[in-house]
């Protein structure tokens, strides 16, 4: 998010626009003024952050931004520093939030940013390739213990309702079985998998479970244990990565992203093209109503689930 931040801020500041930061989302927007959630932002406050992960500005879940009097408060707030237009870099549910603020007449321009990479209008979301890379480091050092001790290694990463992270994963580190949201597995059948791995004579198996899957990983390793520990072979370990994903340094790609995203973000206010959100479509920049992102479920590619088991023989 911080390259996004600064693109945003500099393309602005190269209009000669005026720019504010506002700290902690949409928590920061509807508090009291004396609180100085939305502090002026010049070219030397976005320096040096492009290779720090998460956001220099913070972030907070708000739910009673649900609240159209709460959103009021946050609408006044813009008005008396008669700021004209908001960039909104967030998930599906700040998106569902900036949509709103778009219908009560608010000119906002959202930018795609999640690892959970659920949000329509944009292939991927900003943070989703970062955190990939960052599970598959962890996977592969996961592995080396394994493979050592002739363990399965259930591994839990993140993903709210949505398995894309846990499927890029689980295909680039070549996992004996995915268990995902979207594809789930019963522990009979992952079981099978791990059962298989072992008979086939492989040292070890990586069973990687997306956090919004049916079971969590602690779960899946107390079925599997209780009800199919003599066929599995293997011990089990279980590991949830957790925030260790949203930790790492950007990869180039996030940054580029960033920068492109918050640069266009700009570019569509200028133009007065608000109420959109700004994403990746194959390798182009584009944008999509908020009104056809928001509320919408973005599929995975299930092609690539049955890729990621033939390539684990
Ligand atoms: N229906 C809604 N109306 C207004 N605001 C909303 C709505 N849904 C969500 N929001 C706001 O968006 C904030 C962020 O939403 P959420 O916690 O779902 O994260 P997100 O943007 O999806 O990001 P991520 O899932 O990557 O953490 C919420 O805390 C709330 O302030
Ligand atoms: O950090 P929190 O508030 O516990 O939220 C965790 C959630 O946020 C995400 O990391 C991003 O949406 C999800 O994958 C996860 O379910
Ligand atoms: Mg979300």
């Amino acid at each position: 998010m911080n390259m996004a931040i600064r693109a945003v801020t500099r393309s602005a500041l190269d209009r000669g626009w005026t720019v504010y930061g506002i700290e902690e989302g949409y928590a920061g927007l509807i508090a009291p003024a004396d609180q100085g959630k939305i502090r002026r932002l010049r070219a030397r406050d976005v320096g040096g952050i492009l290779g720090q992960g998460g956001t220099v500005l913070g972030s907070a879940r708000c739910p009673e931004f649900e609240d159209p009097e709460v959103r009021a408060r946050g609408r006044a707030n813009l008005e008396r520093l008669g700021v004209d237009a908001l960039v909104v870099i967030g998930g599906n549910g700040t998106q569902t939030g900036a949509e709103v603020l778009s219908r009560e007449g608010l000119d906002v321009v959202g930018v795609a940013s999640t690892i959970d990479n659920d949000l329509l209008g944009s292939d991927v979301t900003l943070g989703v390739d970062t955190a990939i890379n960052v599970a598959l480091d962890c996977v592969d050092k996961l592995r080396v213990t394994a493979s050592s001790h002739r363990r399965a290694s259930l591994v839990e990463v993140m993903g709210r309702d949505c398995g894309y992270l846990g499927l890029m994963v689980g295909l680039a580190c070549g996992a004996e079985a995915i268990v995902l949201p979207e594809a789930d597995m019963s522990p009979a059948q992952v079981a099978a998998r791990i059962e298989d791995a072992y008979q086939r004579g492989k040292k070890h198996a990586i069973v990687i479970v997306a956090e919004g899957s049916a079971r969590r990983a602690s779960e899946l390793e107390r079925v599997l244990l209780d009800e199919h520990c003599e066929r599995i072979g293997f011990e089990l370990r279980t590991t949830v990565l957790g925030h260790i994903q949203r930790g790492g340094s950007p990869t180039a790609t996030d940054r580029l992203l960033g920068a492109r995203f918050g640069a266009r973000a700009v570019d569509c206010i200028a133009r007065g093209e608000t109420g959109v959100l700004v994403g990746l479509r194959g390798r182009e920049i584009v944008t999509t109503p908020l009104a056809q992102v928001v509320g919408g479920i973005k599929p995975v590619d299930m092609s690539l689930v049955e890729l990621a088991r033939v390539l684990a023989v």
